[in-house]
């Protein structure tokens, strides 16, 4: 059967947070990929999380989700808010106080994670998801849409990472990779989280500090802050 024939299954997930570029790259393939993503949400009737504006592959793939009828919510920090900083945001708005906040409710508000191209600020949110999967405070997909070999240096990296000995081999899983939208998504709706029991009993309390009253945030108050 063509694909135009094939029964489209609805999809485990709701909403899909994306993690991109603030700029779009030097070749086509990278805007391409950011455009088929959206549509590719859209399709699976998908809602989007992304980190606000227009500027760069995040204005590609929410213009492209918004365009075709699919919800857009950008949470942008306070600093960052501002046309001549994010560009004009499309669809809905959410202002939080700062980047800490608006990556836990990006990981809150979502039910899997995907990495377009990207720079410093993609990798930064990327590894902290990576790393809170690995810690067991969330279980949601993260995928690498690895567009044109992008991220072959970064999976190679996490190899070495494994071989020496810094990663476990049943943690190198956590990260789901394809070089297209369509076969991303599918792999991430296949994905069965591995559950470290060494985890389940971890429990790091918030603690409040005596002289300051200042809340020390751990494990458990993460977790709940991105609800679980
Ligand atoms: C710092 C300035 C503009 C940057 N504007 C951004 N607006 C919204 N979100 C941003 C911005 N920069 C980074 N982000 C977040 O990080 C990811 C992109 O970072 P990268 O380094 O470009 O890969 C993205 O997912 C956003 O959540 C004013 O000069």
């Amino acid at each position: 059967m063509g694909s135009e024939g094939a029964l489209l299954l609805p999809s485990r997930f709701k909403t899909v947070c994306v993690f991109c570029g603030s700029s779009s790259g030097k070749r086509d393939s990278y805007k391409e990929a950011a455009v088929e993503l959206g549509q590719e949400l859209v399709a699976k009737k998908l809602d989007l999380v992304y980190g606000g504006g227009s500027i760069g592959l995040m204005g590609l793939v929410s213009q492209a989700v918004h365009g075709g009828g699919g919800h857009v919510l950008g949470i942008i920090p306070r600093p960052l808010m501002g046309e001549e900083k994010t560009g004009v945001t499309i669809g809905e708005v959410r202002e939080v106080a700062g980047m800490h906040q608006r990556k836990a409710e990006m990981a809150r508000l979502s039910d899997c994670f995907i990495a377009l191209p990207g720079g410093y600020g993609t990798l930064e949110e990327l590894l902290e998801v990576i790393t809170w999967a690995q810690l067991g405070i969330h279980d949601k997909p993260v995928g690498l849409l690895n567009v044109d070999g992008y991220y072959d240096f970064l999976l190679t990296f996490i190899d070495k990472a494994v071989d020496d000995g810094f990663i476990k081999p049943s943690e190198r899983h956590i990260f789901v990779s394809a070089p297209n939208a369509k076969e991303l998504v599918q792999k991430l709706e296949d994905y069965v989280p591995k559950r470290d029991e060494s985890l389940a009993d971890l429990k790091w309390e918030v603690e409040q500090s005596q002289q300051t009253a200042t809340p020390v945030v751990g494990f458990n108050a993460l977790q709940a802050e991105i609800a679980l």
